[in-house]
């Protein structure tokens, strides 16, 4: 039931979504040049089809099967349709391993939050790739065959701070899921992973960053955004070595070793070394953040006040 021989891409059916920029863009890249048939799902056509183009750079193989699909994923009938979708290049077969990358981050102050903005949270941190997990598993296990389900939360599925209220939580709610899959699907042959990674250097970081609270921006500026394609690597690798949770940085390592629950270490003893540090600078750097916010205080009061959100008293 275990892998014993190291995964290999190279002829496998790999299903990216948001293959079509950053993190997942990355992955469908360092899958295709190991040689793997690509299929990446996303919304936009026409980043669809610039993707695809530098995929096809890539090819190894004149028999690679590389495609694109549009399709939203925060939605479950759309999401098992874009699986339904890709399967038909393969004669049906359904993917041999699923790289969950699509999500986004609107960040903001929770008080300028509403009911929808806290939904759209949801869907683009865990929905977009819950339902696509949902749909993969009922087809793998129906099939009788193997398969591999990689999810991607963040550091803020480890630890959180102001301006994540819309996001963390999902990104919390990814690692419950694969916590309980990790489990069940011994039942069935399916291998669960999640990643956990701190800022990256990709298109939707950017584009979080025009949101971001500046306190928030300022404490993120601490974790120098790494390149998509190490990331992509580091990911990959995790997966081959067969790791649960996949951390591909030291941060990631101390905070997985400090909320280690009933989650498998990897190295014990390493992992209790990690587990020390962030013993000591955990609550150390927490308290470094909560004084930043505390000196954002009149700051904050003075933009509530210019966007009119106090009650006036008459
Ligand atoms: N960048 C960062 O700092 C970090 C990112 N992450 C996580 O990594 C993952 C990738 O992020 P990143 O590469 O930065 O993001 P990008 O915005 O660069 O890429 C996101 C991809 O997901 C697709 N996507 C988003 N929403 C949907 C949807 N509803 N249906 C289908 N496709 C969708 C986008 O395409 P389209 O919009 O056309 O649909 C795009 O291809 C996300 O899950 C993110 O939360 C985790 C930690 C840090
Ligand atoms: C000894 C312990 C020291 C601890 C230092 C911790 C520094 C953490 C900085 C904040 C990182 C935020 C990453 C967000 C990633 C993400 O998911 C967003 N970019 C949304 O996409």
């Amino acid at each position: 039931m275990w892998p014993t021989k190291k995964w290999d891409p190279r002829g496998q059916f790999c299903y990216v979504t948001g293959g079509s920029s950053g993190l997942g863009l990355a992955v469908a890249k360092a899958l295709t040049n190991m040689g793997a048939h690509v299929t990446i799902v996303a919304r936009n056509e026409e980043r669809l089809t610039k993707a695809l183009a530098e995929l096809e750079e890539l090819r190894q193989n004149p028999n690679q099967v590389i495609r694109s699909y549009s399709y939203s994923l925060t939605d479950a009938d759309s999401s098992n349709a874009a699986l339904e979708v890709a399967s038909k290049d393969h004669g049906g077969k359904y993917p041999d391993a699923v790289f969950m990358c699509a999500g986004a981050a609107t960040p903001g102050f929770f008080v300028e939050e509403d009911a929808n903005s806290m939904r759209k949270g949801m869907d683009n941190s865990y929905w977009v790739q819950a339902y696509t997990a949902l749909a993969y598993t009922k087809a793998i296990v129906r099939d009788r065959t193997s398969g591999k389900l990689v999810f991607i939360s963040s550091l803020l599925g480890y630890m959180s701070m102001l301006g994540y209220s819309t996001y963390s939580p999902g990104k919390y709610a990814l690692r419950g899921l694969a916590e309980t899959l990790r489990s069940e699907l011994i039942l069935y042959d399916c291998t669960v992973h999640i990643m956990f990674p701190g800022n990256i250097d990709t298109p939707g970081y950017a584009e979080e960053n025009r949101t971001k609270p500046k306190v928030a921006l300022e404490v993120d500026s601490s974790d120098k955004p790494t390149a998509p394609d190490v990331l992509a690597t580091q990911l990959i690798h995790g997966v081959q070595r067969g790791d649960f949770h996949i951390s591909p940085d030291i941060l990631s390592n101390i905070f997985r070793s400090s909320t280690i629950g009933a989650t498998p270490h990897h190295n014990v003893l390493l992992d209790g070394l990690y587990a020390v540090v962030g013993w000591i600078g955990l609550p150390l750097w927490r308290q470094g953040v909560d004084s930043k916010v505390l000196k954002h205080r009149n700051e904050h009061d003075e933009y509530l006040a210019a966007k009119g959100f106090f009650k006036t008293v008459l």
